[in-house]
């Protein structure tokens, strides 16, 4: 699947517009291609208790569900520089499940699968029996 990541950057870039983060001042944004084509977004959601705090890609996660499920298939992400940020530990965790190891994670120098972020990864199939 062809992956426009201009498209996926401007779409990370809206996100982080309309993040709220008043308590760390560091909004983000994440965009995801979809494998039937569609482009889901989220942006952090921060909270007074701060542990609350949901990354940008939970919102990201909840869209893709909330607008009809799928695969994501490439997925990118940026700071308030839109600067692009790579997944804290927690959400690669969250991707994984919704991407698989091969899902194209954006990075300074191109793009790399998941699997490099996250080797070994515990997923789905470890649950079946
Ligand atoms: O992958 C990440 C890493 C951090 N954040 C958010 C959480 C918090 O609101 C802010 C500072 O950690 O950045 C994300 O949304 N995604
Ligand atoms: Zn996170």
């Amino acid at each position: 699947m062809n992956v426009d990541w201009g498209v996926l950057r401007t779409a990370a870039v809206e996100a982080m517009r309309r993040a709220y983060a008043p308590y760390s001042g560091f909004p983000v944004g994440a965009a995801a291609l979809v494998d039937d084509g569609r482009i889901v977004a989220g942006c952090n959601v921060e909270n007074a208790s701060y542990g609350l705090t949901l990354c940008a890609e939970c919102g990201l996660v909840s869209a893709l569900h909330a607008s009809g499920g799928g695969r994501l298939v490439a997925f990118t992400c940026v700071d308030h520089n839109e600067e692009l940020l790579t997944p804290c530990g927690r959400c690669r965790q969250l991707l994984h499940e919704h991407g698989g190891p091969e899902l194209l994670i954006e990075s300074p120098t191109g793009s790399r699968p998941l699997r490099e972020l996250l080797p070994e990864a515990f997923g789905p199939e470890h649950m079946e029996d």
